[in-house]
């Protein structure tokens, strides 16, 4: 038997799931019905235990393609029933196989609706998961001191990596804990791609000589890092910049906005996104725990552009002057729907307009 206990006491007792060794997060919950190993290889999950709401995970296994960074950063997995038999042409390995080959614990056959509303109502909670005989109060003490830090160091690339892309324009992209997604619509448009470690200066990369700055998505606070906010902050105002998830959150801090954690945050594949300006509304893949407070935009030079249909709150931003937009959102898709997509033409546009350049087809 193993079991999942949380910091607000509750017990959740199932099945063996992935690697033996104790887990111990913050439990989240993700709504996405596919895309389970893009979720698992994302690096914003980095200290977190994900629980899939969707019934069954892992039915079309794990293949060689679909990975979003090379190890996966997640502390734990939970889903109501792991495929034991997955069918599908590209598949490798099934989730149980993959999850124990990286060292990953999980849990299965627990009651994801009840463990999914508890979180919606008390908010994201911190979670041990284990197969040992601790009492429960010794375990939910575990729980209750679980503290993450240094997330975006442990995951960003200590080197700089090159992708040379057939364009004419450089991007340097800040990898906070950058998804492959981000990489692979940025060559898609023809930018020559260098990703640079996350504390890399202002002046370093200004030494690349980019045309443009992309500022990755990744895990924990961000305002755990001011380094970083410094340096986007000049880089912000002499380069065109596109921000994604913790991207936007720190070009808003940069500009002297504020952020603050939300109850439950938007994991999922379904979350409807409204453009301000055209009215239109996006379907949009998320993963975010934390927003930025809309009061303390005033005097910013920043302005909402989307916000999510939901619950109202700030998904994408755009300076009044300067050549910057950021969404909460993840237009890489991955997974997700495709039609935000529109945001990577949007920046090439950008780059272009402000390079004096042409767009070559
Ligand atoms: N996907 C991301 O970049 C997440 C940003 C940040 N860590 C948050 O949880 O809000």
């Amino acid at each position: 038997m193993r079991k999942l206990v949380l910091e607000n006491g509750a017990v959740f007792k199932g099945k063996a799931l992935g690697s033996d060794q104790a887990g111990q997060g913050e439990v989240v919950f993700n709504t996405s019905m596919t895309g389970y190993q893009e979720i698992l290889t994302d690096p914003s999950y980095r200290d977190q235990i994900i629980c899939m709401t969707y019934p069954l995970i892992g039915n079309y296994g794990i293949n060689r393609d679909d990975f979003e960074n090379i190890i996966p950063h997640c502390a734990g997995m939970i889903v109501k029933k792991a495929a034991v038999h997955p069918s599908h042409f590209r598949r490798e390995r099934t989730l149980n196989e993959w999850l124990n080959h990286h060292n990953i614990p999980g849990i299965q056959g627990i009651d994801t609706r009840k463990l999914t509303r508890m979180i919606r109502t008390g908010g994201t909670m911190r979670g041990v998961l284990s197969d040992s005989t601790e009492s429960v109060e010794e375990a939910r003490l575990r729980a209750a001191a679980v503290h993450s830090g240094d997330q975006v160091r442990n995951v960003s690339a200590s080197q700089q990596y090159w992708y040379p892309g057939r364009g004419r324009h450089r991007i340097v992209l800040i990898d906070y804990g950058a998804k492959k997604g981000i990489i692979s619509h940025l060559l898609k448009q023809e930018f020559e791609v260098i990703s640079v470690p996350w504390n890399t200066t202002a002046e370093d990369v200004l030494s690349l000589s980019p045309d443009g700055v992309m500022l990755s998505n990744g895990p924990g606070d961000p305002q755990d890092i001011p380094e970083a906010v410094q340096q986007v902050r000049k880089l912000a105002e002499v380069l065109p910049v596109f921000g994604i998830c913790l991207g936007h959150q720190l070009l808003a801090l940069a500009f002297g906005a504020d952020t603050e954690k939300m109850t439950f945050g938007h994991r999922g594949g379904n979350h409807p996104v409204r453009h301000l300006e055209s009215g239109r509304v996006a379907i949009t893949s998320q993963n975010h725990s934390y927003t930025v407070r809309e009061a303390s935009l005033a005097g910013t030079g920043l302005n909402v552009s989307h916000v999510n249909v939901n619950d109202g709150s700030i998904e994408g931003l755009i300076h009044e002057s300067l050549p910057l937009f950021s969404v909460q959102y993840h237009p890489e898709a991955a997974p997700g729907p495709t039609e935000s997509a529109v945001l990577f033409d949007q920046f090439k546009a950008l780059v272009h307009e402000q390079t004096g350049g042409t767009i070559h087809a």
